[in-house]
């Protein structure tokens, strides 16, 4: 990861660096990185003592742009880790501070926080429109996600919280939306669980986000067909042994899944901790299991809604009452909605499916 060098400009002084970019028309904001500045000071100060720091603290700042918000971490951190993907805003921090006694406890670090490797920090305070890939890629790895399963998964792996909203009024150029500043707190030590299983069984439940768990799982053909496949991976394994082949009187039809659980849900304007899901939901099945279908479908050879449904197998139907046991009579968790349930509620299941030798990974 480079470490940045103050670009050479000339006639670029300005007064206030909250102005400096805007008024000297140094470069054109790509809003596509959600570059709209902070121009407030006050704003930013609130910002900053609402954040909770300790002198002792090494902040990582996500989305520094040119400093704003940097400067103000710097009078209260013992040091401040700044990771900019804009060459240009990276090199504007940096010489913001360049021989200023706070230059030392500064690292502007150029990178997509998503895909970079982070070193060690306390706390991490982002005000990027990325908050959701990032809080993904500090608790885990980097990779597709869905919002409203991030914020569970944020809060396993880190604590969140919300520090303050931030009116469009106060950036430069104006965002179409409100933004969100958040505080993430890594745990240390992690919590003694497989990330993939985690990650696994949140991708299941929060196919869609006001869907039942229930039809989380029975509603998406693909998630049964990885379930059960998961679970001959895990016999053959653990040399348990499988009754294949078709169920008596085998042509009983796989349920149709759009019709489990009940009416769902309309979308509500949710937040948790600070991670506003502020996205419209048109198609929200994950990349994943868009991917899984098509995968099945070319294994079995099929061409997808035209396929003939076929008889469910007994390893099929065995995997589908474990699952069905698993959320009615072990945990009670069938009719809830994955967006009401809390981490609690996913140890639970996890735990439970574990035990029936049902995986996710
Ligand atoms: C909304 S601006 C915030 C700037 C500054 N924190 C402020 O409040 O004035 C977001 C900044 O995040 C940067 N950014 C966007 N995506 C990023 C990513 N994936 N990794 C690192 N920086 C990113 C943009 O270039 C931009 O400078």
């Amino acid at each position: 990861m480079p470490k940045v060098k103050a670009s050479k400009r000339n006639g670029s002084a300005s007064s206030s660096p909250y102005t400096a970019v805007a008024k000297n028309n140094i470069f054109k904001m790509n809003t596509d990185l959600g570059q709209h500045i902070l121009k407030n000071p006050g704003v930013a100060q609130a910002i900053v003592d609402k954040a909770d720091l300790k002198q002792s603290d090494v902040v990582l700042e996500v989305g520094p742009g040119t400093g704003n918000l940097t400067v103000k971490i710097l009078e209260k951190a013992k040091k401040v880790i700044a990771v900019e993907m804009d060459p240009r805003m990276a090199a504007e921090l940096t010489k913001r501070v360049q021989g200023k006694p706070e230059e030392k406890r500064l690292d502007v670090m150029l990178g997509d926080v998503i895909k970079t490797e982070l070193p060690y920090f306390d706390v991490c305070i982002s005000n990027t429109p990325y908050q959701r890939e990032f809080a993904l890629r500090l608790v885990a790895r980097p990779g597709d996600a869905l919002y409203c399963r991030l914020s569970v998964n944020a809060q396993m792996w880190a604590k969140v919280t919300h520090i303050m909203k931030v009116s469009k009024n106060n950036f430069k150029p104006p965002p179409l939306v409100e933004s969100s500043v958040v505080r993430l707190e890594p745990k240390r030590p992690r919590p003694q669980i497989s990330y993939e299983e985690w990650d696994g069984l949140l991708r299941i439940v929060f196919v869609r986000k006001n869907r039942t768990i229930r039809a989380g799982f029975f509603g998406t053909r693909a998630v049964m067909a990885l379930v059960e496949r998961n679970y001959r991976t895990w016999c053959a394994q653990n040399d348990v042994p499988l009754e294949d082949g078709p169920t008596v009187g085998g042509d009983s039809e796989p349920m149709d899944l759009d019709d489990v659980g009940g009416p769902e849900a309309e979308d509500e304007d949710e937040e948790w901790n600070g991670i506003i899901e502020d996205e419209c939901e048109v198609d929200d099945t994950p990349a994943f299991f868009k991917e899984e279908a098509a995968r099945l479908a070319r294994i079995s050879g099929g061409k997808g809604k035209s396929k003939p449904r076929h008889s469910r197998g007994k390893v099929a139907e065995l995997v589908r009452e474990k699952v069905r046991r698993v959320l009615e009579d072990e945990t009670g968790l069938a009719d809830r909605r994955a967006g009401k349930c809390d981490e609690g509620d996913f140890l639970k299941l996890l735990w439970a499916f574990n035990k029936e030798g049902i995986h996710f990974s």
